[in-house]
């Protein structure tokens, strides 16, 4: 049978110290077990570079109805390995509600919240985000993790009254699938892939795709110069789509440049290549290394759809490409390599 993608997250056994989330409510003052120093970052190179504060240049923002709108996303992945889109045929009304509910989740209070605690071995549902185990401190963020129906874990929440929330999250995942589907049509034509690439991507990857939805929170912080929002990581599937609310935090590195502002724009989705597409474009595509900061006065939100092929397929170089970087490696076994290694996982997958 199948494997599917919560399955494929399920075989890392966690302590719970990195699944609770603190009561974020009740803390005025920034806790030790959340005071970040550069030693506690796997990467503090990274950390030690300077948040850019004069003009940056900032991250295109793409019209999906343009007719040259293969050749922008090309050169957007090439450059950035991010683009935002408008056009994207999402109503700006889902959006707000599905935000509207994931506020209206991490409102709850903290006893509430813990029913529907992920399990140490799970995949799905509340709890700090998963890279926490490889850091010594712990991140200032909240987190709930869909992967098909919510329904087991919003009951846990809202015995009487699940339904809307999960309606709602269905109808996001679904408009999320096709979004993902079209976008990654565009990546592959500015690939330029051939015949027999086409083939394999457009069956395989296309119609059985798998995707999962994070909501992510971010609450004021009192020392957001010691705090960390979320840790600098890369993304493991192929595409993330993210929506974030009109608070600023989310950052990607650049080299040469250091750490670099991403702020919303209104309306627009943000679009970044993950894992799984820099090794199936051969490094052409970076895979975006990002991280959130907290902000003292306001309360960031965001959700993010990650989309990947189907779990039991494989990823490799397009067959364009003569010299390929990486060896073929299962969806599965990625998830299962990144789990252990983090940001090393995709050294290990190298061959030239
Ligand atoms: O909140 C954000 O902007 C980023 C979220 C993110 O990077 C993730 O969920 O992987
Ligand atoms: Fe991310």
């Amino acid at each position: 049978m199948a494997t599917t993608l919560s399955q494929a997250y399920r075989d890392t056994t966690l302590q719970l110290k990195h699944i609770i989330p603190l009561d974020f409510h009740s803390i005025h003052e920034l806790p030790e077990s959340h005071a970040w120093t550069q030693a506690d970052e796997i990467s503090s190179e990274k950390r030690a570079c300077q948040t850019r504060v004069e003009e940056e240049p900032s991250i295109p923002v793409i019209d999906l109805s343009s007719p040259t709108v293969v050749e922008l996303v090309g050169s957007a992945c090439q450059r950035w390995g991010m683009f935002q889109v408008t056009n994207h045929d999402v109503s700006l009304s889902l959006v707000h509600d599905v935000e509207a509910h994931a506020q209206r989740l991490f409102a709850l209070p903290a006893d509430r919240k813990i029913k529907a605690l992920r399990s140490p071995n799970g995949a799905t549902g509340y709890g700090v985000a998963r890279i926490s185990s490889f850091f010594s401190k712990l991140m200032w963020h909240e987190g709930f993790t869909i992967m098909g129906s919510a329904v087991e874990h919003a009951k846990e929440l809202w015995p009487n009254e699940y339904e809307e929330f999960c309606d709602s999250m269905d109808n996001y995942q679904k408009k999320m699938k096709s979004l993902a589907h079209k976008i990654l049509l565009l990546i592959l034509k500015a690939l330029g892939l051939d015949e027999e690439d086409q083939e394999m991507t457009s069956s395989a990857y296309l119609y059985q795709s798998e995707g999962a939805l994070q909501l992510n929170s971010y609450p004021s912080c009192p020392n957001p110069n010691r705090a960390i929002g979320l840790a600098p990581h890369t993304d493991s599937l192929l595409l993330t789509i993210l929506h974030q609310n009109d608070t600023n935090g989310l950052q990607i590195f650049q080299d040469g440049m250091g750490w670099m502002s991403v702020p919303p724009v209104s309306g627009a989705l943000l679009v970044n290549v993950g894992d799984l597409m820099h090794i199936l474009s051969n490094t052409r595509f970076p895979t975006v290394y990002h991280r959130v900061v907290p902000n003292e006065t306001r309360h960031r939100f965001s959700m993010a759809y990650f989309y990947g092929p189907p779990t039991d397929s494989i990823v490799a170089p397009l067959s364009k490409f003569q010299f390929p970087r990486f060896r073929p490696v299962t969806v599965k076994e990625y998830i299962g390599l990144k789990s252990k290694h983090l940001e090393k996982a995709l050294h290990l997958l190298r061959i030239s």
